[in-house]
């Protein structure tokens, strides 16, 4: 059994240190309640905020890797000895490429891993200056066996399966999920947990961006679809007991995992996806103007 928190925070465009001095303060609470977290998540772009400017001018916002939010994040986890999942951090890695990526932290501050955001938000152009992540990887942690999926990425449900059949009980969503959208958010993030028999535990902001508004609900929804935690629409810490031993429970009790038929499944899930490709030769026609 761990408890989890969510920082629902309300992010500041463009104004890191208002938005680590909200981070500092809501995880000193956290970690001063009763019940002390065994892992404290943020929401995606908890330090910047998301919006399409952003992605026309990503120089005021990249960090390096190491930078100064991971950093910030690192030092937390280490002092409170709580592992962090970080929302998510705008950085360039070493291969010269940015990518939307939530890194996983340890209680004694180190990176036990790293997940890019797979699905770029291309009505917002997220995908203009971002490449998207292509290691989809299930961690094992001290707590169970857990996946990510950044905002965007849970209306994609062959990405969660593909976590599922891999032996993630866990799926943890870092989110600026916007108004209008709160019966997407609730019936995606549920239909997820149901089909695919494990926890999801997702972190959406509150506030404003030059994008919209943000109505956070973040939730805590466990394999059978109940919900264990909803977060309202102000800044706020969410929380949660989650005992994994729930997702062995359903999955001993309806047998879908047994009784998929994959070879039944359309031919049309592995071909290339044309319409991207349309969209990456128009992008690239624009840049030779
Ligand atoms: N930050 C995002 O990925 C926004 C996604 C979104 O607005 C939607 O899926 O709806």
């Amino acid at each position: 059994m761990i408890q989890v928190a969510l920082l629902q925070t309300d992010i500041h465009f463009k104004e890191p240190l208002r938005n680590f001095e909200t981070v500092g303060g809501l995880f000193e609470e956290a970690m001063a309640a009763r019940q002390k977290p065994d892992v404290v998540i943020l929401p995606e772009d908890w330090s910047c905020g998301f919006s399409q400017e952003m992605f026309h001018h990503m120089a005021d916002f990249i960090e390096p890797e190491g930078g100064p939010s991971v950093s910030f994040l690192r030092d937390l986890a280490r002092r409170h000895r709580v592992w962090v999942v970080g929302g998510s951090i705008g950085t360039q890695f070493s291969d010269g490429k940015m990518r939307n990526t939530t890194f996983l932290i340890d209680r004694e501050g180190n990176i036990a891993g790293d997940y890019s955001k797979t699905h770029l938000y291309s009505d917002m152009d997220e995908d203009l200056p971002y490449s998207q992540g292509d290691r989809n990887a299930v961690f094992e942690t001290e707590w169970g066996k857990v996946a990510f999926m950044i905002c965007y990425d849970i209306r994609f449900c062959e990405l969660s399966r593909g976590y599922a059949l891999e032996g993630a009980e866990a799926l943890i969503v870092t989110s600026n999920f916007p108004n209008p959208r709160l019966n997407h958010w609730k019936t995606l993030l549920t239909a997820r947990a149901i089909e695919n028999q494990m926890f999801v535990i997702a972190c959406n902001r509150v506030g404003t961006s030059p994008m919209g508004s943000y109505f956070g609900h973040s939730l805590v929804i466990d394999p059978f679809g109940e919900i264990l935690a909803e977060g309202g629409e102000k800044q706020e810490i969410v929380t949660a007991q989650v005992d994994f031993s729930a997702v062995k429970t359903i999955r001993e009790t309806i047998h879908m995992f047994r009784d998929r038929q994959p070879h039944l499944y359309s031919r049309a899930l592995l071909t290339p996806n044309t319409l991207q490709e349309e969209r990456r030769e128009a992008l690239r026609r624009l840049s030779e103007r």
